[in-house]
């Protein structure tokens, strides 16, 4: 039985997952609306694929309540089945299927499928029909699972890290099609270490670490600071003894070096702050380079928040 037209896309509650000693997911609260594309943004490790295989009934949770479209993912896997779509990370196909063949036959499963051969064209596909799965590129291959994932006109679609290793171009593709699926109304829950994605694509991003949410909310959001809505970021020479800028700029000014060589000035960032880092970069004989004033960007949330580097 098909749960009420209301209840959220993704409802979590209490969410924990342990294999052995490690406890992959300790303690997840999500409400993802209906409609809405949600990113689930954290390091290797985090606790993403485990959540994603809980929701798509692949995996039971050691505690805690998870519903999809209002459904026990496990208990009415059945029922969900046809109004679910799933791209697994790292795809995978019976190795002599050819793209289109493999196409169609999941779209021939689905009650009301959309044209196999308008996804194939989106995505880039077409030239790669006749392919052997196991010939197909590793970006082909995952954009037949995506394709294989929305042929039949999901409501919902779990995405897991959906582009990762594309190029940009295929990656381009991908967004532009995530795009569309939005507009349509679709429910998509996507997990990603990419910021860009999580800022091109997501209305709500949740960020998680080591099994929890850090936090969550529009990239928009995340990003500003009530404190410092703008940043100064540039580059010089590695190793500069940040402890003596800061100094010398006004109170509530301070400077990080993250990557060597890459400074960010968290403050209030007005003309005479650009002003003072020139000079004083100046004076040590360094040129400031690459300088940039912008809002922080996710990256930065998240290292302010963990302590840690997205990418690993
Ligand atoms: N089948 C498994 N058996 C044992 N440990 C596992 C298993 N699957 C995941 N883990 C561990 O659980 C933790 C969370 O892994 P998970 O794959 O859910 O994270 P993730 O955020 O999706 O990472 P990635 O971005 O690398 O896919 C990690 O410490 C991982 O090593």
């Amino acid at each position: 039985m098909n749960a009420p037209e209301n209840t959220s896309a993704v409802a979590i509650s209490g969410l924990v997952k342990r294999y052995g000693s490690t406890t992959a997911v300790d303690g997840l609260d999500l409400e993802m609306p209906r409609g809405q594309v949600l990113a689930l943004l954290g390091p290797n490790g985090a606790g993403k694929t485990t959540t994603v295989e809980i929701c798509e009934g692949f995996r039971r949770a050691d505690a805690g309540t998870v519903r999809v479209l209002g459904c026990d993912p496990v208990g009415q896997h059945a029922s969900l089945r046809p109004r679910v779509g799933v791209m697994p990370q790292g795809g995978g196909a019976y190795p002599a299927v050819r793209a289109g063949e493999m196409l169609r036959l999941v779209a021939a499963c689905a009650a009301d499928p959309l044209d196999p051969n308008w996804l194939l064209e989106v995505l880039g596909l077409e030239p790669a029909l006749g392919t052997p799965y196991k010939r197909l590129s590793g970006g082909q291959q995952q954009r037949l699972s995506l394709a294989c994932a929305l042929v039949g006109r999901p409501e919902l679609v779990f995405l897991d890290e959906p582009t990762a290793g594309l190029d940009t171009q295929s990656r381009r593709l991908v967004w532009e099609l995530l795009g569309a699926l939005r507009r349509d109304g679709v429910s998509v829950l996507l997990t990603t270490h990419l910021i860009d994605e999580a800022e091109a694509l997501a209305d709500q991003v949740v960020i998680v670490d080591h099994g929890k949410v850090v936090t969550r909310g529009s990239p928009a959001e995340l990003t500003a600071d009530a404190n410092a809505s703008q940043q100064l970021r540039f580059r010089a020479q590695a190793g500069l003894n940040v402890q003596l800028l800061t100094d010398a700029l006004p109170e509530g000014c301070v400077v990080l070096e993250g990557d060597p060589g890459a400074y960010v000035v968290r403050g209030r960032v007005d003309p005479q702050v650009v002003s003072t880092v020139t000079s004083w970069c100046a004076q040590q004989g360094v040129l400031a380079e690459e300088l940039r004033v912008g809002r922080r960007d996710l990256e930065e949330v998240f290292l302010e928040l963990t302590g840690r580097e997205l990418r690993s």
